[in-house]
């Protein structure tokens, strides 16, 4: 149904767990507030494992120039993930900076947010529409809650995107169902604990997902 995205692996074990089950990308967390943060010595022995075909992610929240630098000098990436405020000024700008594909998240919490959607896809490779953060919320991301999903039905854009926000294996099959989505992200989801995948989940998510 729906090509997988596994985000915020930090152990070679988990990674194997998620490309053995037919993950098409897999996330590396570059946020140092969030439980899944790996360090690029971590991140680029992880992304040594990746087999070719599976796409490496790199998720940062306004990044600066010198931190991607830095990332990716060490760590052979493939795909940046912008989960902060980033503006389509600033996606574009990243975008040609590291000549790297970028995706760029978008949290919706109801009709009004799926506007940005068109200014972003004008700028970024993949959209990834996402769950907005509460405002009381730790991080912009990763907080394991879902949106309205009917929000979705029946919208199309121009820009590949990506599914996110609250997925698990058990509602995942119905969020596909509704929305279309073909590509979906999960971090949260496949968890035991915040940080500490699950590797049967893992599984259990690309069952039910592919
Ligand atoms: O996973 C994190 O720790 C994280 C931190 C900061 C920004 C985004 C983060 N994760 C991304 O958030 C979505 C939804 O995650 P969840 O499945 O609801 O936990 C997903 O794209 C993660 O890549």
């Amino acid at each position: 149904m729906a090509q997988v995205k596994i985000c915020g692996l930090t152990r070679p074990d988990h990674l194997a767990a998620a490309v053995d089950a037919g993950a098409a990308f897999v996330g590396f967390v570059f946020f140092e507030k969030s439980p899944r943060h790996v360090s690029p010595e971590i991140a680029a022995e992880l992304a040594a494992e990746v087999p070719v075909g599976v796409a490496r992610v790199g998720l940062f929240v306004d990044p600066d120039d010198a931190t991607l630098d830095a990332t990716l000098a060490r760590v052979p990436l493939d795909l940046l993930q912008l989960h902060g405020s980033e503006t389509p000024a600033r996606v574009a700008e990243i975008k040609a900076r590291h000549g790297l594909p970028v995706m760029k998240a978008v949290g919706v919490a109801g009709p009004e947010d799926l506007e940005a959607l068109w200014d972003y896809g004008l700028v970024a490779d993949l959209l990834l529409v996402d769950a907005k953060p509460p405002r009381q919320a730790a991080l912009p991301g990763g907080n394991g809650l879902a949106f309205d999903w009917r929000l979705l039905v029946g919208r199309k854009w121009l820009t590949p995107w990506m599914l996110a926000g609250g997925l698990t294996p058990e509602n995942v099959a119905e969020a596909v169902r509704l929305t279309g989505a073909r590509i979906v992200d999960v971090s949260s989801g496949v968890e035991a604990a915040p940080g500490q995948k699950d590797p049967d989940r893992i599984r259990a998510f690309l069952a039910a997902a592919g």
